[in-house]
Formats: C-alpha cells, structure tokens, sequence
C-alpha cells in the first residue's frame, strides 16, 4: 500500500476526511481500496473478496455508483438455448441468469427445452413507452381543468422543448390524471435502446419549466409525482404500460407433456387456476397472477445490469393456461417490463458481456430494436419459467427439487 493511500486512510479512520471527499484527493481506482481499507479498520473486518473487483472505478465513477469500496459477486447461470419466432428475437437464445436460488437455472432450463420440443415461442410487444409524471397544484379543480385543455393545446410546443434534450427520446403522448385542484402529467417517451429513466427525468423537468413559464398559476411540486410510477406496483402501470408491453405464448403436445414433464394440460390448466388466478384473489395479489416471473425477471436483471428496483413493477403480469384439446395453450403478458440495452448498468464488463451472449448489447440498428428483441427474449424466459413450475407443482417435485439442488441433499 502506497504512503498516500495509507494517510488517507489514516484521516478517515480519524474522521478527518469524508469517505465520498477521498475521490478528490486520490486517483479513482486509489480511492476505491482507501475506502475499503478503511472500512476494514473501522469494522475489524477484513473485506478481500469486495476488493477482488474486476471493475475498474474510473469507468464507473459519476456514472454507476458512489462511496465505492468494491463489487459483489452473484453466480451466473446460463439457460436454454430457447428458440423464439418474435418480431425482432428470431432463432435460439441461451439466457444468463445471476442467482443465489439453487433449482431456478435448472427450473428455467427445463422450461426451455420442452419449449424448444413444442416449437418457436411466439413473441409480441404490444406497446412501448417510458414515463414520468410530474404533480402539479393550480387554485382550484377549474383551474386544474384550464391547466389540462392547455397542455393538449400546446402539446408540440411541449414536446420540441422535452426533444431538444435527447437525441432518442420522443415524446408520444401525455396523459393527465386529476385530484381536486392536482394535476399529474403522465408524459410517455420512446427512449430507444435505453430503459430510459435519466432520459425521460432530464426531458420531462425541461417541459415543467416550460408548462411553469407560460401557464400562469401552476407550480409544478415535484418532478415525479409517484403517477410514473417507478419502483412502485400499480395500477396505472398495470393499464396503460410501463417500459415494453410483452406477450410471450405456445402450443405444446400432449405427448411432449407427458414425456418430458410427467403431466398433462388438465393438471397445469388446474395449478394455474387454482393457485396463480385463485390463490392470487383470495390473497389479494396485485396484478401477478404468475407464479414466479420476478424469479426470472430479477435474474436476468441483475445479470445484465438493468436496475434492479424495477423488478417491483417488471414482474407484474399474467399466466394464462388452456387445455385445447388435451394440448396446453400457455402465454405470459408482462405489461410494464422496464429494460435497456444501452445505459445505466449496462455499460458495465460482466454485463455487457450477459447482454452480448443474447447478441443484444449496445444499441441496435434501428435505435430501439435491442431492447426489443431483449424484452421478447425476457418474456419468453419467463414462459419458460412458468410453464416448468406449474408443472413440478402438478407432479408435487417443487420440495424435493429444492431438496436437491438448494441443499445438496439427494431423495
Ligand atoms: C429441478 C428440476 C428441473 C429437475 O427436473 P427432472 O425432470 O426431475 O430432472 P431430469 O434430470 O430428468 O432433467 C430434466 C431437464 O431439467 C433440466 N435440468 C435438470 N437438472 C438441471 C441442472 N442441474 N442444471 C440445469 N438444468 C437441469 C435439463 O433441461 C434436463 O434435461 P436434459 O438436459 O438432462 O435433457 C425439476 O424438478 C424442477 O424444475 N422443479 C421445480 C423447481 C422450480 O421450478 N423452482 C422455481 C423456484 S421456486 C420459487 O422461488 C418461487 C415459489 C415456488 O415460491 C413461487 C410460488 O409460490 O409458486
Ligand atoms: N433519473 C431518475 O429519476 C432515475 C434514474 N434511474 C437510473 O437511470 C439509468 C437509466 O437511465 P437511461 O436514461 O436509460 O440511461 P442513461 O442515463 O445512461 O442514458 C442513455 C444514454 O445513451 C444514449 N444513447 C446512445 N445510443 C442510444 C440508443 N440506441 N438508444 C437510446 N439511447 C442511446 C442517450 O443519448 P440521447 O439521450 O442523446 O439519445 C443517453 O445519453 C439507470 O442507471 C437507472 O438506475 C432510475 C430511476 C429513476
């Protein structure tokens, strides 16, 4: 350890310095171990695995994190490969997975192969669009009403000041909410390849100067006035969408059923009906009837650096089932699944390369048709998913699978 890192560790360790002011004294990568060091000495404990970090701190400094000590290590899995017939995923996929749930890989996996037997996943997004919805408070529910007619009135003046902060963000609509004399303007973007928070942040705070400069009487209270809604269940998100709006869907045979799952349409037509619809009302579940899409979600996510607190509304969604004549009819619908190729955690090595083995990562050509083809692919994982625990429910192997594989015990 150099004499210069040593005395800034001295000094924090003194409280003489703040851990975040050490990014101004030492090189990126210099305060990186400084931080940890200290650490170390504050709590008596040595922290070697943090520090064993292939992250280089100068490519993530002011863009990923702050007070960097190191990196946390999550296995990654890889599942399939799982053949899709999508608008923009066509062919076979592997899909990384980073978990700590022993049988999730091997559920996925299983999933995918009777998947691949059936024949191509059909996939669709059905609507794409990123929002932010700032509160604003006018006088009364009469001024609030003026303050909405003028917003539809001056839309493209609106959205030439939201685009003129963002080569790929274009605003489609804006959709108001009202309480009393409170207005909510939920203002919706294609954000291209990007998932598209700081895009539609940065655009949406210049159109409230904007709407503030020419509407007399309204103040805009907050940025994001929870009607977005991110990181939040809800019911807006639930209706009108949030990020990519996805189905995923297939037929399987009778005959592969029984081969590969040991059961039948009938007895996953009844799980799915008796647990993800029924259970789910009775429990009061909101808006996932599913079995375990976050599994999949929050796998894929934290594998190819999405943010991970969007898991809350990425695995919100619905598992439908039909026997068709002794053949299952099975599809996901995943109304508001958030995810970028380009952006955020993608830029970083373990999960650039994550994204790279679905040959989606950076942006796509068009803008835009990576995170497409990347959220079809998601969906399709996420039938895969559902399809193999509905089945291992049906055959009652969920307790001994996990037996198995999450702690190593044979039956
Ligand atoms: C574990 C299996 C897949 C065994 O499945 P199996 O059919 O008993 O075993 P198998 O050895 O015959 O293998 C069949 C296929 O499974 C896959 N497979 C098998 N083993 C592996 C492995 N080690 N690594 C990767 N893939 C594996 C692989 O595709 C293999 O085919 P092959 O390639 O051999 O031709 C099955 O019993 C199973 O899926 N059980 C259910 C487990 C599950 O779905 N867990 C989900 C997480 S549960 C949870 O977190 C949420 C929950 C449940 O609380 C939500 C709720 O309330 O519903
Ligand atoms: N600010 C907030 O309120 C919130 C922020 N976040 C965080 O926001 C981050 C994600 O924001 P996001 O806007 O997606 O990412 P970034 O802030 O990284 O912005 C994406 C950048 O990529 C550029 N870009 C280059 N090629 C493309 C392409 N093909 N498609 C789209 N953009 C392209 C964009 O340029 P250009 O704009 O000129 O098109 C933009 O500069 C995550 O780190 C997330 O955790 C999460 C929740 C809330």
């Amino acid at each position: 350890m150099s004499n210069r890192i040593e005395d800034v560790v001295d000094k924090i360790v003194k409280g003489e310095v703040e851990l975040h002011k050490i990014d101004e004294i030492l090189d990126a990568n210099a305060a990186m171990v400084a931080r940890r060091l200290a650490i170390e000495r504050l709590t008596g404990n040595g922290l070697p695995s943090i520090g064993s970090t292939i992250i280089d701190y100068y490519d993530i400094k002011n863009k990923n994190a702050e007070n960097v000590i190191g990196a946390t290590q999550i296995p990654l899995g890889v599942a399939g490969p799982i053949l899709i017939d999508g608008d923009y995923a066509k062919g076979n996929f592997f899909v990384p997975l980073a978990t700590t749930e022993g049988a999730l890989i091997a559920s996925v996996n299983r999933g995918m192969k009777v998947l691949r037997k059936a024949g191509p996943v059909r996939t669709k997004i059905v609507r794409d669009g990123m929002t932010r919805a700032p509160v604003f408070v006018l006088d009364s529910v009469v001024g609030a009403m003026k303050f909405i007619e003028w917003v539809n009135q001056n839309f493209e003046a609106i959205r030439n000041v939201t685009e003129s902060t963002s080569k790929h963000g274009k605003l489609k609509k804006i959709e108001p909410l009202l309480l009393g004399n409170n207005v909510w303007l939920r203002f919706e973007f294609e954000t291209g390849d990007a998932m598209g928070m700081n895009m539609v942040t940065i655009a949406t705070e210049a159109a409230c100067s904007y709407i503030e400069q020419n509407f007399e009487g309204a103040r805009c209270v907050a940025v994001s006035g929870n009607a977005c809604s991110d990181k939040k269940q809800s019911m807006v998100n639930e209706l009108w969408g949030r990020g990519k709006t996805v189905v995923a869907e297939t037929i399987i045979s009778s005959e592969i059923l029984k081969k590969e799952l040991r059961t039948t349409a009938e007895k996953i037509l009844d799980v799915n009906l008796r647990k993800n619809w029924l259970g789910g009302a009775r429990a009061g579940t909101i808006f996932q009837y599913n079995a375990h899409f976050a599994n999949i979600i929050a796998a894929i996510f934290i594998a190819t650096g999405q943010d991970v607190a969007q898991v809350v509304e990425s695995s919100t969604g619905f598992t439908w089932v039909e026997n068709r004549g002794d053949n299952l009819y099975i599809s996901v619908t995943l109304p508001s699944l958030e995810v970028g190729t380009v952006g955020g955690g993608t830029r970083l090595p373990t999960q650039r390369e994550a994204l790279s083995i679905m040959g989606v990562q950076g942006s796509g050509n068009p803008p835009g048709s990576n995170a497409k083809k990347f959220a079809e692919i998601i969906a399709a994982a996420v039938l895969a998913g559902e399809l193999n625990l509905l089945s291992a429910l049906s055959t009652r192997e969920l307790g001994k699978a996990h037996k198995m594989l999450g702690r190593g015990i044979k039956t």
